[in-house]
């Protein structure tokens, strides 16, 4: 039996949860393509690209613009040439244009004052997890990062949060995992730990409800309720 009361530590999941980070996604998506001679495409479309890290956003682009299917080895190809491209433009706009989601800053100060351990669990490319964080003051809050790229497999795989659950030598029903993407869920699932989905983030569309967290939650404050 899961019991919110259990929970001694949590990962967050940063893409959609903790900073709306399409509108920098976007313009280093837009950049890469039409430095490649691609018409640019909308935020829109970017956002439904972004939750398997920065290759598969890519891979998404590249395809939707070139009309190759995304498993094309033409379609790698170019996908390997234009990755340090896109590596360089999105170091380039990284939080020019993204922010805080609202409450995001005093619901973590206070999880960490009530003495939660907490974590990045994300697909985002570890190198620009980590200035993102410190961007926006949030990297003193975190024990521990992991990147997309930390492990040997990212989310919806269970091994990230199985790291930690190792790491920190806890029980599965003392971690939580929230986040906005079905990615999230899932990895929580096969990890075989409690979740929270967050409604307002990016899950290619879909409702984070239909991925069945344990509690759904509309803004990210929204969470205290379960926890203090
Ligand atoms: O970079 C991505 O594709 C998604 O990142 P996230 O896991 O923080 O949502």
């Amino acid at each position: 039996m899961m019991k919110w009361s259990k929970i001694r530590a949590i990962a967050f999941d940063l893409d959609g949860t903790l900073i709306d980070s399409v509108p920098d996604l976007a313009a280093a998506t837009n950049a890469t393509l039409v430095q490649r001679q691609y018409p640019p495409v909308t935020e829109a479309l970017v956002l439904s690209w972004v939750g398997n890290g920065a290759q598969v956003l890519m891979q998404r682009a590249l395809s939707y613009v070139s009309a190759m299917a995304e498993d094309d080895p033409e379609l790698q190809l170019l996908l390997e040439q234009t990755m340090p491209q896109f590596m360089h433009h999105y170091g380039e706009h990284l939080q020019k244009h993204s922010r805080l989601y609202p409450g995001v800053l005093v619901t973590l100060q206070q999880l960490k004052q009530a003495g939660f351990k907490l974590a990045i669990v994300t697909n985002k490319p570890y190198r620009f997890t980590v200035p993102l964080l410190s961007a926006f003051g949030l990297d003193g809050l975190f024990c521990e990062v992991l990147g997309g790229d930390s492990l040997a497999k990212m989310k919806p795989d269970p091994m990230p949060l199985q790291h930690l659950l190792e790491q920190w030598q806890l029980d599965e029903s003392q971690l939580l995992m929230i986040g906005d993407s079905k990615n999230d869920i899932l990895a929580a699932k096969a990890a075989n730990i409690m979740s929270i989905g967050l409604t307002y983030g990016y899950n290619y569309g879909e409702d984070i409800a239909l991925s069945h967290p344990h509690a759904v939650c509309e803004n990210f404050a929204d969470i205290e309720q379960y926890l203090l």
